[in-house]
């Protein structure tokens, strides 16, 4: 058991995070070690099983992230793009495997993770479900089958408490599709029609976002052509599949060179 990797949760009280929190516990191939809040969430203090409303498993919910890390062979993070950065310069100096599921980064963040991939293994997906990773490769190979001639419009809808637009995992469709077609997705994409917009753009990649009640993550891609509409959509309905993926990138990163990976390495998609 001692062997087991180290795993410390970040975020422990997010849907995710909780989510994440049971998985590792019921792994026999990893060790829960740490469930990390921000500094005064009333979490904080707290056993984490009594946190989440079960019984108590002797590990307190902590604020400090510093000295948790430290601990650790990975960490898994679901929390939000300012979180994630921060927790990035940690991993990297304790040489732990960094799981990120966070999404909404700006392209500066983005730069951030990259630096400090140069020290530790991360492992970032906007969707850590095999069923979406597929999805990613079937998009690609559609977008290259069918040509310009289809618009490409990504359809996708959450819960109401999601604070991004598009979605993570849209995006990963949209990259997908552009590059297919040998574009930029910054080119092409149409992100959110109101008003007199003008005829669609040839060539555009739309996004639409949908948010409302307890929607775990729908989404479409939609190829519409004359004459023919083409729909390839993945629904999920248990977030369970995103902290399935998750575990298995941090198990997947223990040992590797550090550098920046994605879960079609880890799904060996
Ligand atoms: N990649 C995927 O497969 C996938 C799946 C689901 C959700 N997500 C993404 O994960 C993120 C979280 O989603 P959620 O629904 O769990 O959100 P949430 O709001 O329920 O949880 C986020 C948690 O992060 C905590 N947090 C914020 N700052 C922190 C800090 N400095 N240190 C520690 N914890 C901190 C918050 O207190 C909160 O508990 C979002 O960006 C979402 O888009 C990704
Ligand atoms: O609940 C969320 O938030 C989700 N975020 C990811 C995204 O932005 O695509 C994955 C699906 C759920």
């Amino acid at each position: 058991m001692g062997n087991l990797p180290g795993i410390v949760v970040m975020g422990a009280s997010g849907r995710m995070g909780q989510m994440l929190t049971h998985t590792v516990l019921q792994s026999d191939r990893a060790r829960l070690i740490g469930c990390v809040e921000r500094p005064g969430h009333p979490w904080v203090g707290r056993d984490v099983g009594e946190a989440m409303g079960g019984a108590p498993i002797g590990l307190q919910v902590t604020d400090d992230a510093v000295g948790m890390i430290a601990q650790a062979q990975a960490v898994i993070d679901f929390t939000v793009p300012a979180a994630t950065v921060a927790t990035a310069t940690l991993t990297a100096q304790a040489r732990a495997v960094h799981v990120i599921g966070t999404t909404g980064f700006a392209p500066e963040d983005l730069e951030k993770l990259r630096a400090a991939a140069r020290h530790a293994v991360i492992v970032r997906a906007g969707n850590m479900s095999l069923g979406v990773n597929l999805l990613v490769g079937l998009t690609r190979k559609v977008a290259a089958a069918l040509g310009p001639e289809f618009d490409i419009e990504i359809v996708e809808a959450h819960h109401r408490h999601k604070v991004d637009a598009p979605s993570g995992t849209a995006l990963m469709l949209g990259e997908a599709a552009a590059e297919a077609r040998g574009v930029a997705l910054s080119e092409v994409a149409d992100r959110g029609r109101d008003g007199i917009t003008g005829e669609r753009q040839a060539g555009a990649i739309g996004f639409s976002a949908i948010r409302g009640g307890d929607v775990v993550g729908e989404h479409d891609v939609i190829f519409a052509g004359a004459g023919e509409r083409l729909v390839l959509r993945h629904v999920a309905t248990d977030r369970a599949i995103f902290a399935r993926g998750a575990l298995a990138a941090a198990l997947w990163g223990q040992d590797r060179k550090p550098g920046e990976y994605d879960m079609t390495d880890v799904l060996g998609l």
